[in-house]
């Protein structure tokens, strides 16, 4: 019996539709949600990533905003822009593409951006958020999992769900997403000796570390929910994530493929997160 897949693609499909519709209703009211997106230096991934983002503002009709500055940009410019950015009304979400130029220090850039704006959850106070269960910005990627999780139907009280990576945008705020909703949750990581032993016995599985075949089938329980954050290149060019995917969807129940899973769930939960940030200014 082979795993059912778990289709990313479709489901930031139906969630961009639901984000269409709460944008015209602001747009309608002249509160038009605008996201902007700073791209520091040329490296062609973060091109790309920052095209599509672009593009997924325009399918929903929201306004966005490029900056594209030089890779020789200082901090204090980059901060500047982020001030005259955080006191601009029209915009409500803003998103600085990692990573950056090594003169420039991210986290002091992350800190810079306002919590009301902060869309990608990356600040210490929207961290403080989640930790503490209070409304505010999740981060895109493992919140975009959890609703890859809801898809299958699988209940997440009492589970056990294991976390590999425990990286502040990702496994970390995985762990607490999956504990609030009721989870038993270990966090493995670099230093766990032997993964496969926390691996089999989770309901749930989700690999962000960031190497191929993190998990293999061996590590697997039949029928387990298995999300795969990862994005390798294989030796033909080709996209991969951390799940020996052939193998692992023969003994998993549920399994997220490379590309189209977790991927355009992270740009569609940005603009969930940007939507919900200019319906409080608008309130
Ligand atoms: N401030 C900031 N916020 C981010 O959210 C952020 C970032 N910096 N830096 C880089 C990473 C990476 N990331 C991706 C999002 C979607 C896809 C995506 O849509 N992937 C497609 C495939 C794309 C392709 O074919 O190359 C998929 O998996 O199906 C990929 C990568 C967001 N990041």
């Amino acid at each position: 019996m082979s795993a059912q897949l778990i289709d990313g693609n479709a489901l930031a499909k139906k969630i961009r539709s639901e984000v269409a519709e709460r944008v015209a209703a602001l747009t309608a009211r002249g509160h038009q949600p605008g996201l902007a997106v700073i791209l520091v230096g040329d490296d062609p991934a973060s091109q790309v990533y920052v095209k599509h983002k672009v593009a997924d503002c325009e399918s929903v009709g929201m306004r966005s905003i490029l900056e594209r500055h030089p890779a020789s940009l200082s901090e204090a410019d980059l901060l500047a822009r982020l001030q005259a950015l955080n006191d601009d009304p029209t915009v409500h979400g803003i998103l600085v593409q990692m990573p950056l130029p090594k003169q420039i220090n991210p986290q002091r850039v992350i800190e810079t951006i306002s919590t009301a704006k902060d869309v990608d959850g990356y600040s210490v106070q929207s961290a403080g958020d989640l930790l503490c269960g209070l409304p505010g910005f999740r981060p895109c990627t493992p919140y975009g999992c959890m609703k890859l999780i809801e898809t299958t139907g699988v209940s997440l009280k009492g589970k056990h769900a294991v976390v590999i990576g425990r990286s502040n945008t990702v496994g970390k705020p995985m762990a607490l997403l999956l504990l609030q909703a009721n989870a038993t949750v270990t966090v493995c990581h670099s230093g766990t000796p032997d993964l496969g032993v926390h691996t089999r016995q989770a309901d749930i599985v989700v690999a962000a570390v960031g190497r191929r075949n993190v998990l293999t089938a061996d590590m697997v329980k039949p029928g387990a929910v298995v999300i795969d954050v990862g994005m390798n290149k294989k030796d033909d060019g080709k996209l991969c994530g951390d799940v020996d995917f052939d193998a692992v969807r023969e003994i998993a129940g549920w399994i997220t493929p490379v590309p189209g899973g977790v991927g355009p769930m992270t740009r569609a939960m940005l603009l969930v997160n940007t939507v919900e940030s200019a319906e409080r200014t608008a309130a």
